[in-house]
């Protein structure tokens, strides 16, 4: 059977981890939407135009061992104001969300225009301070030589993006459960998402 789970929240905030979590916890396929973004930010800082890198994504975009750092993801916020690029992208995730055994879809736009009639809709945030301390921790453990005062400028900056663009600017829906997980920890923050989805799936 057909079930959705639509995740939306800002930068580091937790959506990835939880999102992943409840894709093993009931068995759904997940997509992290925020990959489509950096494959194509990364063709464009490779020169390509954006609007036709959208068009033509291939799997071995998706697989890039370069996507997961500061560069790709402030690419991928760049080419995410462009209505086009986000227009270019759409079928492929409402497409992955009718997935038989159930999908798990995060990023900033699931709740609000990609899944708008997901069984469940959650808003993962944090404090902003907390979020980039997260993704300094996780790009240090990566070995990538930032700073913390350079994560949180780049965070900050996303967030403006995202939030502050025309087309499908970052909002919680106004049916989307608030998790806010700046006091949590991640099996905290997990729980809650999992006791969420059980009560909508009937227990
Ligand atoms: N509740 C939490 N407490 C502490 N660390 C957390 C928590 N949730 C996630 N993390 C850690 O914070 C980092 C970012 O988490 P995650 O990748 O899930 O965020 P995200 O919202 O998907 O980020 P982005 O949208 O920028 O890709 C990871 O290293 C993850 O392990
Ligand atoms: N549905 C989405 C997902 C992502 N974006 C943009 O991509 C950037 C990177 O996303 P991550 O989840 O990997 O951090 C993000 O900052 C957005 O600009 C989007 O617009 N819509």
């Amino acid at each position: 059977m057909s079930f959705t789970v639509a995740i939306d929240g800002p930068a580091a905030s937790g959506k990835g981890t939880i999102s992943r979590a409840l894709a093993a916890r009931f068995g759904m396929r997940h997509l992290d939407t925020g990959l489509l973004y950096r494959a194509v930010g990364a063709r464009v800082d490779a020169g390509e135009e954006a609007i036709a890198a959208a068009r033509t994504l291939t799997p071995e975009d998706l697989a890039r061992d370069d996507l997961r750092g500061p560069a790709a993801a402030s690419a991928a916020s760049r080419v995410a104001v462009i209505p086009e690029v986000r227009a270019a992208l759409l079928d492929f995730q409402r497409s992955f969300a009718r997935a038989p055994e159930g999908a798990v879809l995060d990023g900033r736009d699931i709740c609000t225009v990609i899944c708008p009639d997901a069984e469940v809709k959650l808003y993962v945030t944090a404090a902003p301070e907390i979020r980039a301390e997260r993704r300094y921790a996780e790009l240090v453990a990566r070995g990538m030589d930032v700073t913390r005062e350079g994560v949180l400028k780049d965070v900050l900056a996303r967030d403006a993006r995202d939030m502050g663009r025309a087309d499908a600017p970052l909002v919680a829906a106004p049916d989307a459960t608030v998790l806010d997980t700046s006091e949590m920890g991640i099996e905290e923050a997990v729980a809650a998402a999992v006791d969420l989805v059980a009560r909508a799936r009937g227990g």
